[in-house]
């Protein structure tokens, strides 16, 4: 049973990651993935140039079926990150992922990474906040193309996106039409679905401080929309393009939808944050019996091959 894949020529042992944001911003945390996990590869934080505590608390909350976060990044700081990606034995491939609090920044971080000596695979978090009165850099779909044409023309390095939900289906075309224009290593879709609310019934209150409780939903309700969004880019995106699958993954059978969707990779935030680490062989000893009981015996047997009714 093989659970093997690759994104470009960086080949996983394994299938799953961590989702940027869980168990992934000390030391301890990426020392714990890198060691204790079943995991085949991780995605450390997204960094910003300088250390950041990010929101006050409350900023994350467990919800029934996922969770809802405002953490406000953060983040031990890019150097910090890409010293440990450049320096730390890879006994697994790593992610570095960036979130700029500007495009300036996202451009200051993506100079330092082409001008060191880190060769790895390194994923620009678009969700990252935009101008004043404009919403997240990604769906500003022009200052997106803007922003990776002025990109692409210094970085030289395997590149990919970690994109938020999109809806609508003109939406899925004008991402996919703009980012077909560049040399992505990859896409990793979804990130959490934007300003979501709780509401604790018995205090009448919001479960989170920042933003007066809006924030991010992951985990199993947002497994729809993970899907689709794999889905609808994988059949958009031009195929030398990969695709992480993140969203909604708590189960085995929840990565082989994504699988069948057209992922290369999984990666699994909430539920690795509820359960631990252990959630990786879990899931990974689910699929296995899956793949097992269809008589498949790689990814590639069925990645890709979601059917629809005729
Ligand atoms: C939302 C931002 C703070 C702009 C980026 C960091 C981030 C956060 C976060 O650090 O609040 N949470 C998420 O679920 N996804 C993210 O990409």
């Amino acid at each position: 049973m093989d659970l093997s894949s690759k994104i470009q020529n960086v080949k996983f042992e394994n299938l799953f990651l961590n989702a940027s944001g869980i168990h992934c911003q000390t030391k301890e945390e990426l020392d714990d993935l890198m060691n204790n996990s079943y995991s085949g590869g991780m995605v450390t934080k997204s960094a910003t140039s300088n250390h950041r505590f990010g929101n006050p608390l409350p900023r994350y909350h467990s919800l029934p079926s996922g969770s809802i976060n405002s953490m406000g990044l953060p983040n031990e700081g890019f150097d910090f990150y890409l010293d440990y990606v450049t320096r730390t034995e890879q006994k697994k491939p790593i992610i570095l992922s960036v979130a700029g609090m500007s495009k300036e920044e996202d451009l200051e971080l993506l100079h330092q990474i082409q001008d060191s000596d880190y060769q790895g695979l390194t994923e620009l978090n678009l969700s990252c906040p935009n101008v004043i009165g404009k919403p997240q850099m990604a769906y500003d779909f022009q200052g997106s193309d803007i922003m990776l044409n002025e990109i692409f023309k210094f970085f030289k390095k395997p590149l990919g996106i970690k994109l938020p939900p999109y809806f609508d289906l003109v939406h899925f075309d004008k991402i996919a039409s703009i980012l077909n224009q560049y040399p992505l290593s990859h896409v990793n879709t979804i990130n959490s679905i934007g300003n979501g609310m709780w509401v604790d019934i018995e205090s009448e209150k919001v479960v989170l401080k920042p933003k007066g409780g809006f924030g991010g939903i992951g985990g199993a309700m947002a497994l729809p929309t993970a899907l689709a969004n794999v889905r609808a880019l994988r059949q958009r995106l031009n195929s030398s393009i990969d695709i992480i699958g993140t969203g909604g993954v708590t189960t085995g059978r929840d990565a082989f939808a994504h699988i069948l969707c057209g992922a290369n990779m999984v990666s699994i935030g909430t539920q690795v944050y509820e359960e631990g680490l252990g959630a990786f062989e879990r899931i990974t000893s689910e699929l296995k019996e899956i793949m097992n009981s269809k008589g498949y015996h790689s990814l590639d047997d069925f990645r890709g091959k979601l059917k629809t009714i005729e």
